[in-house]
């Protein structure tokens, strides 16, 4: 008997554009969501577009509420919870980066409510994925969340964010080469699921994005239409494989390590980048593609060293050799590097 089943869950809007935040009551309205809406905000996207998408939502005659969280935890995502219940909210609307939109799809999930998805900047794949990342002590949790039901990607608003957000999502999005390809290690070693269609899309929209590293420059509102649609088609493919995989390999989980070792270091889509020049080296070797990767992040402008991350030498050694404990996904990192290997593969790769 035929036995295979996938369950796919796409946003049904995608709205993406110069000033699109000013039909936030629009694309709502098409989906059908009723009762109070709960605006999720941190500090500065609320201050760039939350305050703009409750007022709209005052003016209709919705009752609005916001909430503002500081930091990606549970606790976080309970106080919205929490907030929720106690205003008996409706629907949920994420505005921010990666931080607001995480907490919001994840609280939506927990309350079985719709959530829209606002992105502030360009700085993340996780606009439009079912995923939601989240540290917790030693470990790093990817859960199954509330995938939104729009997005509303406004490019004024993307492109007047500091830089170094936009050039954070490129580097997100490049990084899928070795997620992709840990991916398929893992396929080949551990017969772990691997979607040949979410890995070639996740691939695509990688080489799609290098290609167009000449477009993509400070001050060119293009750019932010240019990495959004990147970070949107990314996400699709986490959605299809129903796991961050596709854009979520060892690089991933040098990241994370850092985030523990160096809380508030660099941004996400940074530390992905060059950790993705350290794994590609460790997958294909001395004359393999570490070059390729180094080369398309310095062309747009994100960090390859560790120097430009503000992290020292000591610390990327450290994350290096115990990242494959942060969580249970094999990769090219499989049981842990020895310190001499991780020492090798971050000077050769120049990344110390
Ligand atoms: N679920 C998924 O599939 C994915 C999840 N992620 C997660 O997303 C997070 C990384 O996303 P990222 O966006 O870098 O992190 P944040 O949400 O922390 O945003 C980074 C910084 O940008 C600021 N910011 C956001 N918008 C603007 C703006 N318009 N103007 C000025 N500053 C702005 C934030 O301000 P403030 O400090 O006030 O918030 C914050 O300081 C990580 O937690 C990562 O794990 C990443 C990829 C995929
Ligand atoms: O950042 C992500 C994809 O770019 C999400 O991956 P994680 O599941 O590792 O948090
Ligand atoms: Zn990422």
């Amino acid at each position: 008997m035929f036995e295979k089943r996938t369950w796919i869950r796409l946003p049904r809007n995608v709205v993406v554009g110069h000033g699109v935040l000013g039909q936030t009551i629009e694309a709502v309205s098409e989906l059908h969501l009723t009762g109070r809406p709960l605006v999720v905000s941190s500090p500065t996207p609320h201050e760039v577009a939350g305050e703009r998408v409750v007022a709209q939502f005052e003016d209709a005659g919705y009752d609005p509420s916001e909430i503002v969280i500081e930091e990606a935890s549970f606790d976080a995502v309970q106080r919205v919870i929490d907030h929720a219940s106690e205003i008996d909210a409706g629907f949920l609307l994420g505005v921010g980066g990666g931080k607001a939109i995480d907490i919001t799809k994840m609280a939506a999930d927990d309350l079985d409510l719709g959530f829209v998805s606002v992105p502030t900047a360009a700085s993340h794949d996780g606009i439009v994925s079912g995923r939601g990342s989240v540290p917790e002590g030693d470990t790093r949790h990817s859960v199954a969340a509330e995938p939104p039901l729009a997005v509303i990607a406004d490019t004024e608003v993307l492109a007047e964010a500091p830089w170094r957000l936009t050039t954070a999502g490129c580097a997100d999005i490049i990084s899928n080469y070795t997620a992709v390809r840990d991916w398929q290690l893992a396929h080949r070693l551990k017969n772990v699921h691997y979607s040949e269609y979410a890995g070639a899309l996740s691939q695509m929209t990688a080489e799609m994005l290098v290609e167009s590293a000449d477009s993509i420059k400070r001050g060119l509102e293009e750019s932010s239409w240019i990495v959004v649609k990147a970070l949107v088609s990314s996400g699709v493919a986490m959605s299809i494989a129903d796991s961050s995989r596709p854009a979520s390999g060892a690089e991933h989980l040098f990241s994370h390590q850092l985030d523990r070792l160096v809380p508030n270091g660099a941004l996400h889509g940074h530390q992905v980048g060059v950790g993705s020049i350290m794994t590609e080296y460790l997958h294909s070797g001395q004359k393999g593609k570490w070059k390729d990767a180094r080369d398309a992040l310095a062309a747009i402008g994100a960090p390859t060293t560790a120097d430009e991350l503000g992290i020292d030498d000591e610390t990327v050694i450290e994350a290096l050799t115990t990242a494959h404990q942060i969580r249970d996904r094999y990769t090219v990192l499989g049981d842990g590097m020895s310190e001499e290997a991780a020492i090798e593969a971050a000077t050769v790769t120049g990344v110390i």
